[in-house]
C-alpha cells in the first residue's frame, strides 16, 4: 500500500521488546477481587471452586500457548513462565501481556458456569498484567518461591482470621489477637480451634502449579487382554512445594534452555 501523508503517526509507537535470552514471567492479578469475591459469595478464606476455575483457565492457556512452560497460581493471581528462547510475538511486551490477560479473562467468563452452575456472574471479572524478564534459572526459582511464601503467609493469616470470626470474635478482636504473631503461634491458635494447619487442602496451603507432564495412557488391549500403553504429554495441575530443589529436579524440562 502506498504511504499516505498520515503514515508518520506510526513513528510515535515505541519499541517494547523484552530482553532476549531471558525468562519472561507474565503475572496477572484479579482487579478488585476483594469486592468480586464478596459479590459472588466466595467461601472464606478459600473458595475451592473459584481456585479450580483459575486453574482450569491456566491449563487452557498452556494448551493454547506452547511457549508457556509453567504457571503458578494463588488467590486471584497467576504467573506464566515463557521459555527462555521464546520468540512469541517477537517478544513485544504489550502484545504478550495483552494477549495473555485477555485470553485468561475470556476463559474465566466462559468457564464460570462449569464451576458455579448455580451462581450468576454478576459483575465483570477483570485482570491486570505485567511482564518481567529474569536472567537466570536461580532468579526464576526465587520468583516462584517468593509467590509460594506469600501464599503460605496469607493463607495462614486468613485461615486464623476467619476461624476466629467463626468462633465468635469480632474482626477487630481477631486482628488484635493475630497482631505480631509468628508461624508457630498461628499454628497454636488454629490447633486451639481444632484445626491442624497441615491437614488443610494442599491447594490452599501451597497454591497450584500447571505444566506439561508425561502421562501413561492405555491405547488398546492386545490379544492376551494386556494393556498397550504409551506416554503422552498432558497439561495438568499439582499442589506441591516449589521452594527447594525437589520439584525442579523432578521436572528438569521446565527450566531447560
Ligand atoms: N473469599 C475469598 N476471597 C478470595 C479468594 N481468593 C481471592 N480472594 C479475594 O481476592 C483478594 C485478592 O487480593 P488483592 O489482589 O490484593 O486484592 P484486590 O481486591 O483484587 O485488589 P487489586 O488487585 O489491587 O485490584 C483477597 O484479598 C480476597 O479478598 C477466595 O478463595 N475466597
Ligand atoms: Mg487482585
Amino acid at each position: 500500500m502506498a504511504n499516505s501523508k498520515y503514515e508518520y503517526v506510526k513513528s510515535f509507537e515505541v519499541e517494547d521488546k523484552l530482553m532476549p535470552s531471558t525468562w519472561i514471567v507474565v503475572r496477572i492479578d484479579g482487579r478488585h477481587f476483594h469486592q468480586f469475591s464478596d459479590e459472588h459469595e466466595f467461601e472464606k478464606p478459600n473458595d475451592k471452586q473459584a481456585l479450580e476455575l483459575m486453574n482450569s483457565c491456566a491449563e487452557a492457556l498452556l494448551e493454547e500457548f506452547k511457549d508457556v512452560v509453567f504457571a503458578y497460581g494463588v488467590s486471584d493471581e497467576y504467573s506464566f513462565l515463557f521459555k527462555k528462547t521464546s520468540e512469541f510475538y517477537q517478544r513485544r511486551a504489550s502484545k504478550i501481556v495483552s494477549i495473555l490477560v485477555s485470553f485468561f479473562s475470556s476463559l474465566y467468563v466462559m468457564k464460570w458456569k462449569t464451576f458455579f452452575p448455580l451462581k450468576e456472574l454478576k459483575t465483570i471479572p477483570c485482570f491486570d498484567a505485567r511482564a518481567i524478564c529474569y536472567p537466570s534459572t536461580k532468579i526464576v526459582r526465587d520468583y516462584f518461591s517468593w509467590r509460594q511464601v506469600d501464599c503460605h503467609i496469607n493463607n495462614q493469616y486468613n485461615t486464623c482470621f476467619w476461624m476466629l470470626i467463626k468462633s465468635g470474635k469480632t474482626k477487630r478482636e481477631a486482628q488484635d489477637i493475630l497482631k505480631g504473631t509468628q508461624t508457630p503461634e498461628k499454628n497454636e491458635i488454629l490447633f486451639q480451634l481444632g484445626i491442624n494447619y497441615n491437614e488443610l487442602p494442599a491447594m490452599f496451603r501451597k497454591g497450584s502449579c500447571v505444566f506439561r507432564d508425561k502421562v501413561e495412557e492405555i491405547v488398546k488391549y492386545n490379544q492376551d487382554g494386556d494393556p498397550v500403553k504409551r506416554l503422552r504429554t498432558k497439561v495438568g495441575t499439582v499442589h506441591r512445594d516449589i521452594i527447594g530443589d525437589t520439584f525442579w529436579r523432578e521436572h528438569p524440562e521446565i527450566l531447560s534452555d
